[in-house]
């Protein structure tokens, strides 16, 4: 597969969704992204659909439990077909190979959440009370769910020459905080431009209002795209 754009579908409802995609062409088979917003409401069947579309799914559901709550919720997301599922990496590694366990059999990768992309130094350090740097703290959750069997991180694209060294060239970085030069930062901390994180080595980069709130949705994928594929 070759590197995705993957469109965060953080809509407060289906039909304002379904609109959204209709503005794509049938044949552009999407990677999409369901988070916990659209997931809360509308659960399985919402990602169901979207697989008997076509799209491709990574379902964002940042899971963070005990390692047989995290196993046996797995287990059930296997069946679904989905190609990626998030857990928090800062569940601790018996979690994260408990995850993996429970996705045997399927081919949905396990992605372990680092910091989120939302939290800047100055969170992790006063917030958080994480005497690290960033990038230090972020590398060493990496290592922990290479070590652990996940098949890759989220993380922001700053991060990821870093992270490759660290584990290996292989292990997918899905680097959401992903923002255009022109568009609004928002609640993102650690940001990078599609051009910016296609350079530091990112497998995968997650892009949500920058599209989803777009005049014209479809040419801000087109555009982040071109910039992407550059
Ligand atoms: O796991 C994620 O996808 C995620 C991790 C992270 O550290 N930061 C982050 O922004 N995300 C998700 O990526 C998407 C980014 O959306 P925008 O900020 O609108 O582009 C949202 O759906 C977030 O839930």
């Amino acid at each position: 597969m070759s590197k995705p754009v993957i469109v965060a579908l953080d809509f407060a409802d289906d039909f304002e969704c379904i609109n959204f995609l209709n503005q794509f062409p049938k044949d552009d088979k999407l990677f999409l992204k369901i988070g916990l917003e659209m997931f809360c409401q509308f659960g399985y069947p919402f990602v169901r659909n979207l697989r008997e579309r076509g799209y491709n799914i990574f379902l964002d559901l940042k899971l963070h439990d005990i390692p047989n709550t995290v196993k046996r919720t797995c287990e059930m997301i296997a069946q679904w077909d989905v190609q990626m599922l998030t857990v928090h990496a800062t569940g601790g590694a018996e979690m994260i190979e408990a995850a993996k366990k429970g996705l045997d059999g399927s081919a949905t990768k396990l992605l372990a959440v680092t910091q989120l992309t939302s939290l800047g130094q100055t969170e992790l350090a006063n917030e958080l009370q994480v005497p690290l740097k960033s990038q230090d703290y972020v590398t060493h959750l990496a290592k922990l769910a290479y070590q652990n069997g996940a098949d890759g991180v989220i993380s922001s694209a700053l991060e990821v020459p870093l992270i490759k060294e660290a584990t290996s060239t292989n292990f997918l970085c899905v680097t959401p905080g992903i923002r255009p030069k022109s568009a609004q930062v928002g609640d993102q901390k650690r940001v990078a431009t599609p051009a910016h994180a296609r350079s530091l080595g990112s497998d995968a980069i997650v892009v949500g209002r920058p599209i989803t709130q777009a005049a014209d949705g479809h040419q801000a994928y087109m555009n982040i795209c071109k910039e992407w594929n550059k």
